[in-house]
Protein backbone atom coordinates (compact mmCIF):
# COMPACT_ATOMS: atom_id res chain seq x y z
CA UNK A 1 0.00 0.00 0.00
CA UNK A 2 1.29 2.99 -1.24
CA UNK A 3 1.27 5.19 1.69
CA UNK A 4 0.33 8.57 1.24
CA UNK A 5 -0.25 10.66 4.11
CA UNK A 6 -0.71 13.98 3.60
CA UNK A 7 -2.74 15.59 0.74
CA UNK A 8 -3.71 19.01 -0.54
CA UNK A 9 -7.17 19.74 -1.59
CA UNK A 10 -9.45 23.00 -2.96
CA UNK A 11 -13.05 22.55 -1.26
CA UNK A 12 -15.53 25.22 -2.36
CA UNK A 13 -19.32 25.20 -0.74
CA UNK A 14 -22.35 25.79 -3.00
CA UNK A 15 -23.56 29.56 -2.92
CA UNK A 16 -26.53 30.91 -1.23
CA UNK A 17 -28.92 31.08 -4.33
CA UNK A 18 -31.01 34.82 -4.45
CA UNK A 19 -33.78 35.48 -3.45
CA UNK A 20 -37.05 35.87 -5.81
CA UNK A 21 -38.62 39.17 -7.24
CA UNK A 22 -42.07 38.66 -8.00
CA UNK A 23 -45.46 40.03 -7.70
CA UNK A 24 -48.32 37.45 -7.35
CA UNK A 25 -50.57 37.41 -10.67
CA UNK A 26 -54.16 36.26 -10.62
CA UNK A 27 -56.97 36.67 -12.89
CA UNK A 28 -59.04 40.03 -12.31
CA UNK A 29 -56.33 40.71 -10.67
CA UNK A 30 -53.85 44.07 -11.38
CA UNK A 31 -51.56 43.80 -9.67
CA UNK A 32 -50.62 41.32 -6.22
CA UNK A 33 -48.82 41.70 -3.24
CA UNK A 34 -44.97 40.95 -3.28
CA UNK A 35 -44.40 36.69 -3.13
CA UNK A 36 -40.85 36.33 -3.97
CA UNK A 37 -38.80 33.66 -2.26
CA UNK A 38 -36.37 32.98 -0.39
CA UNK A 39 -33.04 31.37 -2.18
CA UNK A 40 -31.96 28.32 -0.85
CA UNK A 41 -28.52 27.70 1.33
CA UNK A 42 -25.76 26.67 -0.40
CA UNK A 43 -23.96 23.33 0.26
CA UNK A 44 -21.34 22.60 2.95
CA UNK A 45 -18.38 20.73 2.45
CA UNK A 46 -17.91 18.43 5.52
CA UNK A 47 -15.27 16.20 6.68
CA UNK A 48 -15.75 13.09 8.33
CA UNK A 49 -13.74 10.38 9.89
CA UNK A 50 -14.51 6.81 8.99
CA UNK A 51 -13.11 3.48 10.53
CA UNK A 52 -10.39 1.77 8.90
CA UNK A 53 -6.93 2.22 8.19
CA UNK A 54 -6.55 3.67 4.79
CA UNK A 55 -4.14 5.97 3.34
CA UNK A 56 -5.43 9.50 2.14
CA UNK A 57 -4.87 9.07 -0.84
CA UNK A 58 -7.27 6.23 -1.92
CA UNK A 59 -9.81 7.36 0.13
CA UNK A 60 -10.14 10.99 -0.60
CA UNK A 61 -9.40 10.41 -4.29
CA UNK A 62 -9.86 13.26 -6.12
CA UNK A 63 -8.07 16.71 -5.45
CA UNK A 64 -11.28 19.32 -6.03
CA UNK A 65 -14.57 19.15 -4.11
CA UNK A 66 -17.51 21.41 -5.07
CA UNK A 67 -20.76 21.41 -3.26
CA UNK A 68 -24.02 22.31 -4.76
CA UNK A 69 -25.23 25.66 -4.95
CA UNK A 70 -28.55 26.45 -3.17
CA UNK A 71 -31.25 27.32 -5.85
CA UNK A 72 -32.77 30.88 -6.75
CA UNK A 73 -35.94 31.64 -4.87
CA UNK A 74 -38.94 31.77 -7.20
CA UNK A 75 -42.58 33.34 -7.08
CA UNK A 76 -45.18 32.09 -5.10
CA UNK A 77 -43.18 32.41 -1.90
CA UNK A 78 -41.67 29.21 -3.71
CA UNK A 79 -38.06 28.77 -1.59
CA UNK A 80 -35.41 27.53 -3.37
CA UNK A 81 -34.13 24.03 -2.06
CA UNK A 82 -30.97 23.71 -0.09
CA UNK A 83 -27.69 22.74 -1.83
CA UNK A 84 -26.65 19.50 -0.19
CA UNK A 85 -23.67 18.85 1.66
CA UNK A 86 -20.65 17.27 0.80
CA UNK A 87 -18.80 14.71 2.74
CA UNK A 88 -14.82 14.17 2.54
CA UNK A 89 -14.51 10.92 4.22
CA UNK A 90 -11.15 10.60 5.79
CA UNK A 91 -9.11 7.74 8.08
CA UNK A 92 -9.45 8.76 11.92
CA UNK A 93 -6.49 10.30 12.51
CA UNK A 94 -6.69 13.29 9.89
CA UNK A 95 -5.64 16.62 10.92
CA UNK A 96 -7.14 19.56 8.38
CA UNK A 97 -5.05 22.90 7.92
CA UNK A 98 -6.16 25.88 6.27
CA UNK A 99 -2.96 26.31 3.71
CA UNK A 100 -3.09 29.59 3.36
CA UNK A 101 -3.59 30.65 6.89
CA UNK A 102 -1.86 27.71 8.91
CA UNK A 103 -5.00 26.92 11.52
CA UNK A 104 -5.87 23.93 12.02
CA UNK A 105 -9.46 23.52 11.08
CA UNK A 106 -10.70 20.12 11.82
CA UNK A 107 -8.94 17.36 13.87
CA UNK A 108 -10.71 13.80 13.90
CA UNK A 109 -9.95 11.41 16.25
CA UNK A 110 -13.08 9.29 16.42
CA UNK A 111 -14.88 7.30 14.05
CA UNK A 112 -17.76 9.50 13.03
CA UNK A 113 -16.62 12.80 13.77
CA UNK A 114 -17.72 16.03 10.82
CA UNK A 115 -16.48 19.06 10.87
CA UNK A 116 -17.28 21.41 8.12
CA UNK A 117 -14.52 23.01 6.38
CA UNK A 118 -16.11 25.26 3.82
CA UNK A 119 -19.52 26.74 4.88
CA UNK A 120 -22.25 27.02 2.12
CA UNK A 121 -23.55 30.35 1.82
CA UNK A 122 -27.00 31.74 2.78
CA UNK A 123 -29.50 31.81 0.72
CA UNK A 124 -30.97 35.43 0.08
CA UNK A 125 -34.38 36.26 1.07
CA UNK A 126 -37.09 37.20 -1.35
CA UNK A 127 -38.68 40.78 -1.79
CA UNK A 128 -42.01 39.11 0.10
CA UNK A 129 -39.96 39.79 3.40
CA UNK A 130 -39.65 43.39 2.52
CA UNK A 131 -42.76 44.67 2.30
CA UNK A 132 -44.00 46.84 4.79
CA UNK A 133 -46.76 49.70 5.45
CA UNK A 134 -44.85 51.96 3.82
CA UNK A 135 -43.22 49.80 1.32
CA UNK A 136 -45.98 47.18 -0.44
CA UNK A 137 -44.03 46.50 -3.37
CA UNK A 138 -40.50 46.20 -2.83
CA UNK A 139 -38.86 45.76 -6.08
CA UNK A 140 -35.81 44.03 -4.54
CA UNK A 141 -34.65 40.60 -3.38
CA UNK A 142 -31.31 39.91 -1.07
CA UNK A 143 -28.68 38.41 -3.04
CA UNK A 144 -27.31 34.90 -1.38
CA UNK A 145 -24.06 34.80 -0.85
CA UNK A 146 -21.17 33.21 -1.56
CA UNK A 147 -19.61 29.89 -0.66
CA UNK A 148 -16.42 29.46 1.29
CA UNK A 149 -14.01 28.50 -0.60
CA UNK A 150 -10.17 26.95 1.02
CA UNK A 151 -7.42 25.40 -0.12
CA UNK A 152 -6.53 22.48 2.99
CA UNK A 153 -3.64 20.29 3.90
CA UNK A 154 -4.65 17.37 5.37
CA UNK A 155 -2.34 15.28 7.00
CA UNK A 156 -2.94 11.76 8.73
CA UNK A 157 -1.51 10.33 11.80
CA UNK A 158 -2.25 6.97 12.74
CA UNK A 159 -3.61 7.55 15.92
CA UNK A 160 -1.96 4.04 17.73
CA UNK A 161 -2.03 3.82 21.59
CA UNK A 162 1.24 2.58 21.61
CA UNK A 163 4.12 2.32 19.30
CA UNK A 164 6.89 0.42 18.68
CA UNK A 165 10.17 2.28 18.57
CA UNK A 166 14.16 0.88 17.74
CA UNK A 167 16.75 0.12 15.27
CA UNK A 168 16.21 -1.52 11.99
CA UNK A 169 16.10 -5.53 12.37
CA UNK A 170 15.27 -5.30 16.01
CA UNK A 171 12.19 -7.40 15.47
CA UNK A 172 9.45 -4.53 15.82
CA UNK A 173 7.40 -5.95 13.09
CA UNK A 174 7.72 -9.74 14.63
CA UNK A 175 6.55 -8.17 18.17
CA UNK A 176 3.37 -6.21 15.98
CA UNK A 177 2.97 -10.24 14.43
CA UNK A 178 3.31 -11.84 17.83
CA UNK A 179 0.91 -9.62 19.68
CA UNK A 180 -1.96 -8.83 17.32
CA UNK A 181 -3.51 -10.51 13.71
CA UNK A 182 -1.20 -7.85 11.92
CA UNK A 183 0.91 -9.38 9.15
CA UNK A 184 3.95 -7.12 8.33
CA UNK A 185 6.38 -8.23 6.61
CA UNK A 186 9.24 -9.38 8.36
CA UNK A 187 13.10 -9.70 6.82
CA UNK A 188 16.43 -10.30 8.49
CA UNK A 189 17.70 -6.81 6.38
CA UNK A 190 16.85 -3.35 7.62
CA UNK A 191 14.36 -1.29 6.46
CA UNK A 192 11.88 -4.22 5.93
CA UNK A 193 9.25 -2.18 6.92
CA UNK A 194 9.10 1.09 5.06
CA UNK A 195 5.48 2.73 6.44
CA UNK A 196 3.48 2.27 9.60
CA UNK A 197 1.33 -0.42 10.30
CA UNK A 198 -1.26 -1.19 12.51
CA UNK A 199 -2.10 -4.17 14.93
CA UNK A 200 -4.93 -4.65 17.16
CA UNK A 201 -3.69 -6.15 20.50
CA UNK A 202 -6.91 -8.12 22.53
CA UNK A 203 -6.31 -8.26 26.06
CA UNK A 204 -6.57 -12.14 27.38
CA UNK A 205 -7.33 -14.00 30.27
CA UNK A 206 -5.63 -16.68 31.91
CA UNK A 207 -6.34 -18.92 29.23
CA UNK A 208 -5.59 -17.03 26.35
CA UNK A 209 -9.09 -16.01 25.92
CA UNK A 210 -9.75 -12.63 24.54
CA UNK A 211 -11.20 -10.48 27.05
CA UNK A 212 -12.98 -7.18 25.42
CA UNK A 213 -10.51 -4.85 25.67
CA UNK A 214 -7.84 -3.67 23.17
CA UNK A 215 -5.42 -1.21 21.83
CA UNK A 216 -3.48 -0.06 18.67
CA UNK A 217 -0.16 -0.96 18.11
CA UNK A 218 1.86 0.98 15.57
CA UNK A 219 4.98 -0.63 13.99
CA UNK A 220 7.17 1.87 12.37
CA UNK A 221 10.16 1.80 9.83
CA UNK A 222 13.66 1.27 12.02
CA UNK A 223 15.35 4.73 13.09
CA UNK A 224 18.81 4.94 13.07
CA UNK A 225 21.45 7.63 14.21
CA UNK A 226 21.08 10.74 12.14
CA UNK A 227 17.76 9.75 11.59
CA UNK A 228 16.40 13.47 12.89
CA UNK A 229 18.64 14.52 9.73
CA UNK A 230 17.28 12.47 7.38
CA UNK A 231 19.61 9.53 7.31
CA UNK A 232 17.65 6.38 6.85
CA UNK A 233 14.07 6.94 6.15
CA UNK A 234 14.21 10.16 7.79
CA UNK A 235 11.57 10.65 10.80
CA UNK A 236 8.98 12.23 8.43
CA UNK A 237 6.82 8.95 9.74
CA UNK A 238 7.34 9.68 13.84
CA UNK A 239 4.48 11.73 13.22
CA UNK A 240 2.34 8.50 13.17
CA UNK A 241 3.52 8.10 16.72
CA UNK A 242 3.43 11.62 17.72
CA UNK A 243 -0.31 10.93 19.36
CA UNK A 244 0.67 7.27 20.87
CA UNK A 245 -0.13 7.08 24.62
CA UNK A 246 2.32 4.76 25.26
CA UNK A 247 6.20 4.24 23.50
CA UNK A 248 7.71 0.66 23.27
CA UNK A 249 11.77 0.84 22.51
CA UNK A 250 12.17 -2.93 20.96
CA UNK A 251 16.04 -3.68 21.73
CA UNK A 252 17.69 -6.17 20.02
CA UNK A 253 19.66 -8.00 23.11
CA UNK A 254 22.46 -9.47 20.82
CA UNK A 255 23.52 -5.45 19.60
CA UNK A 256 24.49 -2.64 22.00
CA UNK A 257 21.07 -2.38 23.50
CA UNK A 258 22.32 0.87 25.95
CA UNK A 259 23.95 2.30 22.86
CA UNK A 260 20.91 2.39 21.01
CA UNK A 261 18.10 3.64 22.89
CA UNK A 262 20.47 6.16 24.47
CA UNK A 263 20.59 7.04 20.39
CA UNK A 264 17.42 6.08 19.78
CA UNK A 265 16.38 8.98 22.67
CA UNK A 266 18.71 11.57 21.29
CA UNK A 267 16.48 11.31 17.28
CA UNK A 268 12.99 11.59 18.82
CA UNK A 269 14.20 14.16 21.09
CA UNK A 270 15.19 15.70 17.82
CA UNK A 271 12.23 15.54 16.38
CA UNK A 272 9.70 16.06 19.26
CA UNK A 273 10.90 16.56 22.78
CA UNK A 274 7.04 16.09 24.01
CA UNK A 275 7.93 12.52 22.77
CA UNK A 276 10.34 11.67 25.59
CA UNK A 277 7.68 12.24 27.85
CA UNK A 278 5.24 9.61 26.97
CA UNK A 279 4.90 6.74 28.93
CA UNK A 280 7.09 4.06 27.71
CA UNK A 281 9.19 0.90 28.41
CA UNK A 282 12.07 -1.05 27.18
CA UNK A 283 11.27 -4.44 25.56
CA UNK A 284 14.46 -6.30 25.14
CA UNK A 285 13.92 -8.84 22.32
CA UNK A 286 15.94 -12.18 21.42
CA UNK A 287 16.74 -12.63 25.01
CA UNK A 288 16.77 -16.76 23.64
CA UNK A 289 19.50 -16.35 21.86
CA UNK A 290 21.55 -15.25 24.90
CA UNK A 291 22.04 -16.72 28.20
CA UNK A 292 20.46 -15.49 31.73
CA UNK A 293 23.23 -14.11 33.26
CA UNK A 294 23.70 -11.62 29.96
CA UNK A 295 20.21 -11.12 29.66
CA UNK A 296 20.14 -9.99 33.30
CA UNK A 297 23.25 -7.95 33.03
CA UNK A 298 22.35 -6.00 30.58
CA UNK A 299 18.63 -5.45 31.68
CA UNK A 300 21.09 -3.56 35.13
CA UNK A 301 22.96 -1.27 32.42
CA UNK A 302 19.56 -0.17 31.40
CA UNK A 303 18.08 0.67 34.42
CA UNK A 304 19.81 4.16 34.54
CA UNK A 305 16.95 4.86 32.04
CA UNK A 306 14.44 4.80 34.59
CA UNK A 307 12.53 2.56 32.10
CA UNK A 308 10.80 -0.76 33.17
CA UNK A 309 12.25 -3.49 31.09
CA UNK A 310 10.84 -6.40 30.43
CA UNK A 311 12.81 -9.47 28.26
CA UNK A 312 10.86 -11.21 25.17
CA UNK A 313 11.14 -12.99 21.84
CA UNK A 314 9.03 -12.61 19.48
CA UNK A 315 10.18 -15.61 17.79
CA UNK A 316 10.41 -17.96 20.82
CA UNK A 317 7.36 -15.97 22.75
CA UNK A 318 9.10 -15.28 25.37
CA UNK A 319 7.97 -12.99 27.85
CA UNK A 320 4.62 -12.05 25.73
CA UNK A 321 2.33 -12.38 27.84
CA UNK A 322 3.99 -10.15 29.93
CA UNK A 323 4.29 -7.09 27.64
CA UNK A 324 1.16 -7.74 26.52
CA UNK A 325 -0.49 -7.43 29.99
CA UNK A 326 2.13 -4.19 30.90
CA UNK A 327 0.90 -2.26 28.11
CA UNK A 328 -2.82 -2.41 29.10
CA UNK A 329 -1.68 -1.66 32.63
CA UNK A 330 0.14 1.16 31.68
CA UNK A 331 -2.03 2.91 29.03
CA UNK A 332 -3.39 5.96 30.09
CA UNK A 333 -7.03 6.70 30.44
CA UNK A 334 -8.15 7.82 26.80
CA UNK A 335 -10.39 10.45 27.57
CA UNK A 336 -7.94 12.01 29.94
CA UNK A 337 -5.09 12.10 27.87
CA UNK A 338 -6.93 13.04 24.75
CA UNK A 339 -7.74 16.00 26.46
CA UNK A 340 -4.33 17.31 27.46
CA UNK A 341 -3.10 16.15 23.76
CA UNK A 342 -5.97 18.29 22.23
CA UNK A 343 -4.99 20.78 18.99
CA UNK A 344 -5.87 23.90 19.49
CA UNK A 345 -8.74 24.37 16.87
CA UNK A 346 -9.97 27.35 14.95
CA UNK A 347 -13.47 27.68 16.85
CA UNK A 348 -16.00 28.75 14.00
CA UNK A 349 -14.61 27.84 10.22
CA UNK A 350 -16.48 30.65 8.82
CA UNK A 351 -17.36 34.20 9.70
CA UNK A 352 -21.15 34.36 8.22
CA UNK A 353 -20.93 36.81 5.07
CA UNK A 354 -23.22 39.64 5.75
CA UNK A 355 -26.61 39.72 3.32
CA UNK A 356 -25.96 41.73 -0.17
CA UNK A 357 -28.88 43.12 -1.73
CA UNK A 358 -30.30 42.90 -5.46
CA UNK A 359 -31.82 44.51 -7.69
CA UNK A 360 -33.62 42.86 -10.17
CA UNK A 361 -35.02 44.04 -13.73
CA UNK A 362 -38.54 44.33 -13.68
CA UNK A 363 -39.93 45.61 -16.06
CA UNK A 364 -36.60 46.15 -17.90
CA UNK A 365 -35.51 49.85 -18.39
CA UNK A 366 -33.74 52.04 -19.67
CA UNK A 367 -30.99 53.19 -17.01
CA UNK A 368 -30.61 50.25 -15.55
CA UNK A 369 -27.32 49.40 -14.66
CA UNK A 370 -25.05 46.31 -13.87
CA UNK A 371 -22.48 46.03 -11.38
CA UNK A 372 -20.68 42.73 -11.14
CA UNK A 373 -19.29 42.01 -7.54
CA UNK A 374 -16.21 40.51 -8.93
CA UNK A 375 -16.03 37.11 -7.53
CA UNK A 376 -18.22 34.82 -7.31
CA UNK A 377 -19.20 37.00 -10.30
CA UNK A 378 -22.05 37.76 -9.41
CA UNK A 379 -24.32 40.42 -10.81
CA UNK A 380 -26.09 43.62 -8.86
CA UNK A 381 -28.97 44.78 -11.17
CA UNK A 382 -30.05 48.13 -10.25
CA UNK A 383 -33.10 49.76 -11.22
CA UNK A 384 -35.89 51.67 -9.84
CA UNK A 385 -37.45 51.66 -6.47
CA UNK A 386 -37.03 53.07 -2.93
CA UNK A 387 -34.93 50.57 -0.76
CA UNK A 388 -32.34 51.30 1.44
CA UNK A 389 -28.91 49.09 1.00
CA UNK A 390 -25.96 48.15 3.07
CA UNK A 391 -23.33 47.86 0.51
CA UNK A 392 -20.98 44.95 2.31
CA UNK A 393 -18.79 44.40 -1.32
CA UNK A 394 -17.88 45.84 -4.16
CA UNK A 395 -15.82 45.01 -6.84
CA UNK A 396 -12.81 45.91 -8.96
CA UNK A 397 -14.71 46.63 -11.83
CA UNK A 398 -16.87 49.19 -9.76
CA UNK A 399 -14.86 51.98 -11.40
CA UNK A 400 -16.07 51.03 -14.82
CA UNK A 401 -19.75 50.42 -13.79
CA UNK A 402 -19.73 53.36 -12.04
CA UNK A 403 -18.94 55.00 -15.56
CA UNK A 404 -21.77 53.05 -17.04
CA UNK A 405 -24.39 54.04 -15.29
CA UNK A 406 -22.74 57.46 -14.91
CA UNK A 407 -25.20 59.69 -13.38
CA UNK A 408 -27.21 57.24 -11.54
CA UNK A 409 -24.73 56.72 -9.17
CA UNK A 410 -23.54 60.21 -8.78
CA UNK A 411 -26.68 61.20 -8.25
CA UNK A 412 -27.46 58.68 -5.67
CA UNK A 413 -24.05 59.54 -3.61
CA UNK A 414 -22.92 56.16 -4.03
CA UNK A 415 -20.00 55.84 -6.16
CA UNK A 416 -18.68 59.11 -4.02
CA UNK A 417 -19.63 57.61 -0.93
CA UNK A 418 -17.60 54.76 -1.63
CA UNK A 419 -14.90 56.89 -2.83
CA UNK A 420 -15.25 58.68 0.18
CA UNK A 421 -14.51 55.47 2.01
CA UNK A 422 -11.16 55.46 1.14
CA UNK A 423 -12.38 52.27 -0.95
CA UNK A 424 -10.55 50.57 -3.36
CA UNK A 425 -10.49 48.05 -6.29
CA UNK A 426 -10.98 44.76 -4.68
CA UNK A 427 -11.71 45.52 -1.25
CA UNK A 428 -14.76 44.20 1.02
CA UNK A 429 -16.03 47.73 2.55
CA UNK A 430 -19.29 48.55 4.91
CA UNK A 431 -20.32 52.06 4.28
CA UNK A 432 -23.33 52.48 5.74
CA UNK A 433 -26.76 52.79 4.37
CA UNK A 434 -27.98 54.25 1.32
CA UNK A 435 -31.08 55.10 -0.70
CA UNK A 436 -31.85 55.25 -4.20
CA UNK A 437 -34.88 56.90 -5.39
CA UNK A 438 -37.26 55.68 -7.44
CA UNK A 439 -37.39 56.15 -11.07
CA UNK A 440 -39.54 55.61 -13.82
CA UNK A 441 -37.66 56.23 -17.52
CA UNK A 442 -35.31 58.51 -18.27
CA UNK A 443 -36.81 61.64 -17.86
CA UNK A 444 -38.50 61.29 -14.24
CA UNK A 445 -35.11 60.50 -12.71
CA UNK A 446 -34.79 62.27 -9.86
CA UNK A 447 -31.59 64.18 -9.20
N1 LIG B 1 16.25 -15.00 17.05
C1 LIG B 1 15.31 -14.09 17.00
N2 LIG B 1 15.12 -13.42 15.87
C2 LIG B 1 14.15 -12.48 15.87
C3 LIG B 1 13.34 -12.20 16.98
N3 LIG B 1 12.50 -11.21 16.65
C4 LIG B 1 12.75 -10.90 15.35
N4 LIG B 1 13.77 -11.68 14.88
C5 LIG B 1 14.32 -11.64 13.53
O1 LIG B 1 14.95 -10.40 13.32
C6 LIG B 1 14.83 -10.02 11.95
C7 LIG B 1 14.20 -8.65 11.87
O2 LIG B 1 12.87 -8.72 12.34
P1 LIG B 1 11.78 -7.65 11.97
O3 LIG B 1 10.59 -7.94 12.79
O4 LIG B 1 11.60 -7.56 10.50
O5 LIG B 1 12.52 -6.36 12.50
P2 LIG B 1 12.08 -4.84 12.41
O6 LIG B 1 12.50 -4.19 13.66
O7 LIG B 1 10.66 -4.75 12.04
O8 LIG B 1 13.00 -4.32 11.21
P3 LIG B 1 12.76 -3.10 10.21
O9 LIG B 1 11.38 -3.19 9.71
O10 LIG B 1 13.77 -3.31 9.15
O11 LIG B 1 13.04 -1.87 11.01
C8 LIG B 1 14.00 -11.10 11.29
O12 LIG B 1 14.85 -12.00 10.64
C9 LIG B 1 13.28 -11.75 12.45
O13 LIG B 1 12.97 -13.11 12.18
C10 LIG B 1 13.59 -12.94 18.18
O14 LIG B 1 12.92 -12.77 19.21
N5 LIG B 1 14.56 -13.86 18.13
MG1 LIG C 1 9.76 -3.97 10.50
Amino acid sequence: MAFRDVLKIEVAAGNGGDGSMSFHRAKFMEKGGPDGGHGGRGGSVILRAIEGVESLERLVGKRKFKAPNGAYGEGRLRQGSDGEDIYIDVPVGTTAFDEDSGRVIADLVRVGEEKVIARGGSGGRGNSTFASSTRQAPRFAELGTPGQKRRVRLELRLIADVGLVGYPNAGKSSLLAALSRANPAIADYPFTTLSPILGVVDRLDGHGQPLDERFTLADIPGIIEGASEGKGLGLEFLRHISRTRVLVYVLDVTRDPVGELRQLQAELQAYDPTLLEQVALVALNKVELTDEDLAAMVEDELAQFGLPVIRVSAKAGHGLPELREALFQMLPDRELWAQSHALDIELDTVAEEPLRVVFREDPPARGVGIVSTGQPERVWEIHGGSFEARIVRFSRYMDEASEYLGGVFKRQGLYNALKRAGAREGDTVEIGTFRFEYFDDEEGRQG
